[in-house]
C-alpha cells in the first residue's frame, strides 16, 4: 500500500497535474492510516478495480416493479451507473450481464437492456447465468477479459425479476403443439387434437428448486439447519439480526449504491428496499413452517423473499480508472468457485470457499474487516459458520488440519443482508461488493471478504481491498 502510494505521489509530481496530486495526497493520508493493515499482492498484472456500482432498490416481488418488464429493470441499473460515475456509454467495451429464470424474449437480457438503455449497437453484451452467484461470475468475467488484455473497461451486473416468470404449458401440451405446427393436413391435425387429455392442460410453473433432486431451496435449507444444530430459535434471531442492522443502514443513509426508479403509472420514485421489516421474537416464534411440514424450522421471515432487483457496476484497471479521472472503491484482489453435493450440502459454498480463499491469499478470519456474506436462509448461514467452526468438518471435506474458526460477528453483515435486504438471485453479487467497498470506508477496515451459496451446490468466495481514493457515497 505505502509503496503503491509513494508512486502515485511521485507520478502525479511528476506530470505536474494538481488534481492527480490532490488525489495521490489523500491517498497518501488515507494509506498512512491503513499501512499497518495488511496488503494483497495484485494476481493479475492489472490492479483491476471496482470503480463503482450500483442497485435499483429491491423490491418484494409483486409489489412496485411488478407491471415491468425484467430488462426495463437491468436498463435503469445500467443508467444509474453511467449517472453515478459520470462516464459516456463510449467508453464501455463490453457488458456481462446475469440472470437465473431468463424472460425468454429477451434471453441474452444484458444485450436488450444495454440496447434499451441506448447503448451503442457496438458494444457487445452477454448474459451469464450461475444461480445466485450470477453477478458474481459477470464480475469474474470481466476481470478475466480485463486481465487477458481483450477489453479495458467492463461492466458487470445481473437482474432477476420474480414478478413475472416463464410458466410453460405441460410437456404433453408442448409436444402436441409442436407436431400441430408440422402436421400437413386437416385430418392429421385433428386426429392429434383427439389426443388432448385434461392433464395436458397442467402447466409447469419453475420452481426455486434444485434440478438434480428435485429439491426446493428451502427444503433443502431446514434439511442442512437441522443436520448442523440450528434451532429454530436461533435462526429467528438471526433473521431479526439481518432486519435490525439493515434498519439501521437504512436509516442512517448507507445504502449509497441504490439508484432510485421511475415507475410507470407510480406517483414519485421507487427509491428504498421495500422487505426490510424488524419484527419481534414473539411474531418470528408465531410463524409456521414454509416448506418442511408440520416440523421444519424454515419460516417466511427465517427465509429470503422473492425479490425483484437489478445492479450493475464498473470494473477496470486501476491505470484505466487514473487516466478517466475515477476514483475506485476497491481492488477485486482475488476470488474462486467451489463445487460440493447439490444434495445434503448444497448451501454450504461459504463453509467451502471462505477457507480456501484465505489458505491462498496466507489471510486468518481476523484479517478481515468487513464479511458480506449471501443470506440464503438464517439455517444456511447458521450451518455455514458451524461448518466454518468446526474441525470435523474441515478435516472431513475440506483437507485441512483445523478449522478456520469463527468470524468477528461485529464484521458480518453488519447493514444486514438478502433475508433483509432481499435476494433477487442474480443482483445480489453486486449488491455484496458495493456494501463490501462502502463499508470498508465507513467502518475504516482494508480487506473485506464477500461469499455466497448458490443452486446447484456451488459457491464463489472474492476477496476486495480497499482502495485508496475510496469514498462512501
Ligand atoms: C442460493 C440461494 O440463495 S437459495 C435461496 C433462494 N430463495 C428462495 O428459495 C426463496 C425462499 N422464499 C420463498 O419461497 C418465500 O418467500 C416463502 C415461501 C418462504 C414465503 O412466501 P409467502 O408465504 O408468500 O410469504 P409471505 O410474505 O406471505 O409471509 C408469510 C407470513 O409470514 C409473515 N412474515 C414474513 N416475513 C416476516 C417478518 N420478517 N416478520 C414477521 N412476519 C413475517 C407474513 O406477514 C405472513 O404472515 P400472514 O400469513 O399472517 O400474512
Amino acid at each position: 500500500m505505502a509503496s503503491h502510494v509513494a508512486k502515485s505521489l511521485i507520478k502525479a509530481t511528476h506530470v505536474g497535474s494538481t488534481a492527480k496530486f490532490d488525489t495521490a495526497r489523500r491517498a497518501l493520508s488515507v494509506g498512512a492510516a491503513l499501512q499497518q493493515k495488511k496488503t494483497l499482492q495484485d494476481r493479475t498484472g492489472k490492479n483491476v478495480v471496482l470503480v463503482d456500482g450500483v442497485r435499483t432498490p429491491f423490491l418484494v416481488s409483486f409489489t412496485d416493479y411488478s407491471r415491468m418488464m425484467p430488462h426495463e429493470l437491468a436498463r435503469h441499473a445500467l443508467l444509474g451507473l453511467l449517472q453515478k460515475t459520470g462516464i459516456s456509454k463510449d467508453i464501455i467495451d463490453y457488458i456481462v450481464y446475469g440472470t437465473v429464470i431468463q424472460e425468454v424474449k429477451t434471453s441474452n437480457i444484458g444485450r436488450e437492456a444495454a440496447l434499451a438503455a441506448g447503448f451503442s449497437d457496438r458494444t457487445p453484451a452477454h448474459t451469464v447465468t450461475m444461480a445466485c452467484i450470477s453477478s458474481n461470475q459477470a464480475i469474474t468475467t470481466g476481470i478475466g477479459m480485463i486481465a487477458a488484455g481483450a477489453y479495458e473497461v467492463i461492466v458487470a451486473g445481473g437482474v432477476e425479476f420474480m414478478s413475472d416468470v416463464p410458466i410453460r404449458h405441460s410437456r404433453k401440451m408442448r409436444s402436441l403443439l409442436l407436431r400441430l405446427n408440422r402436421a400437413k393436413t386437416p385430418a392429421q391435425r385433428l386426429s392429434l387434437i383427439a389426443t388432448i387429455r385434461p392433464d395436458f392442460f397442467a402447466p409447469e410453473l419453475p420452481a426455486v428448486a434444485e434440478f438434480s433432486s428435485g429439491e426446493t431451496m428451502g427444503h433443502s435449507a431446514d434439511r442442512l439447519a437441522a443436520a448442523f444444530g440450528a434451532s429454530r430459535a436461533e435462526q429467528d434471531e438471526y433473521a431479526l439480526r439481518s432486519h435490525m442492522n439493515a434498519h439501521n443502514a437504512q436509516q442512517k443513509g448507507y445504502f449509497t449504491d441504490l439508484i432510485p426508479v421511475k415507475v410507470d403509472g407510480r406517483d414519485g420514485l421507487v427509491d428504498k428496499d421495500n422487505g426490510i421489516r424488524v419484527s419481534t421474537p414473539e411474531q418470528l416464534a408465531k410463524l409456521k413452517p414454509a416448506f418442511v411440514k408440520p416440523h421444519g424450522t424454515v419460516t417466511a421471515a427465517n427465509a429470503s423473499f422473492l425479490t425483484d432487483g437489478a445492479s450493475a457496476c464498473l470494473v477496470m484497471s486501476e491505470a484505466k480508472a487514473k487516466e478517466l479521472g475515477l476514483r475506485p472503491k476497491a481492488y477485486l484482489r482475488d476470488f474462486l468457485y467451489v463445487a460440493q453435493d447439490p444434495v445434503d450440502q448444497l448451501l454450504l459454498g461459504p463453509a467451502y470457499g471462505i477457507p480456501k480463499l484465505l489458505d491462498r491469499a496466507g489471510l486468518k478470519m481476523n484479517d478481515i474487516d468487513s464479511w458480506e456474506i449471501h443470506e440464503a436462509f438464517a439455517g444456511q448461514i447458521l450451518a455455514n459458520l458451524k461448518a466454518l467452526d468446526s474441525d470435523w468438518f474441515s478435516q472431513t471435506y475440506l483437507g485441512r488440519q483445523s478449522k478456520v474458526g469463527n468470524p468477528d460477528m461485529k464484521k458480518w453483515n453488519a447493514w444486514g443482508g438478502s433475508l433483509s435486504i432481499g435476494h433477487p438471485f442474480a443482483a445480489t453479487g453486486v449488491r455484496l461488493a458495493m456494501h463490501t467497498s462502502n463499508r470498508l470506508v465507513r467502518e475504516d477496515g482494508q480487506l473485506g471478504v464477500i461469499s455466497a451459496c448458490a443452486a446447484g451446490g456451488q459457491g464463489v468466495a472474492m476477496i476486495l481491498e480497499r482502495h485508496p481514493d475510496a469514498t462512501a457515497d
